[in-house]
């Protein structure tokens, strides 16, 4: 089935956040789909949106509350047709997509582990006692207090420059940018090392910038189909059906990533508690074509183990 193109007198309209890499991975998606049509620039409109998330920078994310407080304003737009594709950051994402949306283009998926950032301290191992280290995110302030209890954590946030800022201020001493937001702003430099999955487990989907389109929308069904990546695919199938399991209410440090080698799709996950105090992790491994219910299943393994009390909501 063939659709008319866009074109500079009809362009397709691309939403996202203003933030650099959000601009980064909008023109990227541009990028892709001139390629599979062979279309220039001005057949597509980017159009930036503002989100709720990025106008509070001085609270903990989990204060404000919410899930989808960096998409909610954008899946509106899609769904009023002010825009005709959304670009997210797949770690940003909640599993259920609002009615008449779906999210299942994925990009080829970038380096998925943590950086290590500090102006001062060549690596992890090599943070002082006692250290202050900067972060928002549950999941790594998790790992890091069940790894190191004796470092101090204090809230971080903010694009990179601000958070480059902070720690040449003296804020804290080191903390942590995904490689792959480091690598497309080519701001890798600032990474002292990245950290291997096996240290320290990445967010679930970290690394992977997906398409979110309308259900009724046949034509860019069919243009997200041409720049789809199907391992990330798979990947991200196993890793949010874990996560779809596991997450009640965003509260809980999950951390999870599956990787292909040879026809074989291997997932791990983590759970810890808040503190720090206790992490549960579990493995699976089989075909490409059970992912989700690979997740889901690792997610009922970790939920069995834990004890009463592990997740604070419950
Ligand atoms: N939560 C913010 C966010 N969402 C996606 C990325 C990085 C890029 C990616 O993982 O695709 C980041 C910043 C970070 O964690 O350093």
């Amino acid at each position: 089935m063939t659709h008319p193109l866009p074109s500079p007198a009809q362009p397709l309209k691309i939403g996202t956040r203003g933030s650099p890499l959000a601009l980064w991975q909008a023109h990227e998606v541009r990028r892709c789909l001139g390629v599979a049509f062979g279309l220039p620039d001005e057949a597509f409109e980017i159009v930036v949106i503002k989100v709720t998330g990025d106008q509070i920078l001085d609270k903990p994310l989990k204060e404000i509350g919410g899930k989808g407080l960096f998409t909610r304003e954008i899946e509106e737009a899609l769904i009023e047709g002010a825009i005709d594709i959304a670009v997210h950051s797949m770690k940003d994402m909640p599993t259920v997509q609002p009615e008449g949306l779906v999210l299942d283009c994925y990009l080829p998926r970038e380096d998925v582990r943590d950086g290590f950032v500090s102006p001062g301290v060549a690596s992890l191992a090599d943070l002082p006692q006692g250290a202050v280290v900067g972060s928002s995110s549950l999941r790594r302030r998790a790992q890091l207090a069940l790894r190191r209890p004796d470092l101090r954590l204090v809230e971080f946030r903010g694009n990179v420059q601000t958070r480059m800022r902070k720690l040449e201020e003296g804020v804290a001493v080191a903390t942590f940018l995904a490689m792959a937001g480091l690598n497309r702003l080519g701001m890798a430099h600032v990474a002292r090392a990245a950290i291997a999955p096996e240290e320290m487990l990445p967010a679930v989907a970290q690394g992977a910038i997906g398409v979110e389109r309308r259900v009724s929308d046949q034509r860019v069904e069919w243009m997200l189909s041409a720049i789809h990546d199907r391992d990330t695919g798979v990947r991200l199938a196993a890793e949010r059906g874990m996560l779809a399991r596991l997450d009640g209410s965003c509260e809980t440090p999950i951390a999870g990533l599956a990787v292909i080698e040879e026809d074989v799709l291997w997932l791990r996950g983590e759970i810890l508690r808040p503190d720090g105090s206790e992490s549960i992790t579990g493995a699976r491994r089989g075909g490409l074509s059970d992912a989700a219910a690979m997740g889901r299943d690792l997610a009922e393994e970790l939920l069995g183990r834990a004890p009463a009390g592990f997740f604070s909501w419950r």
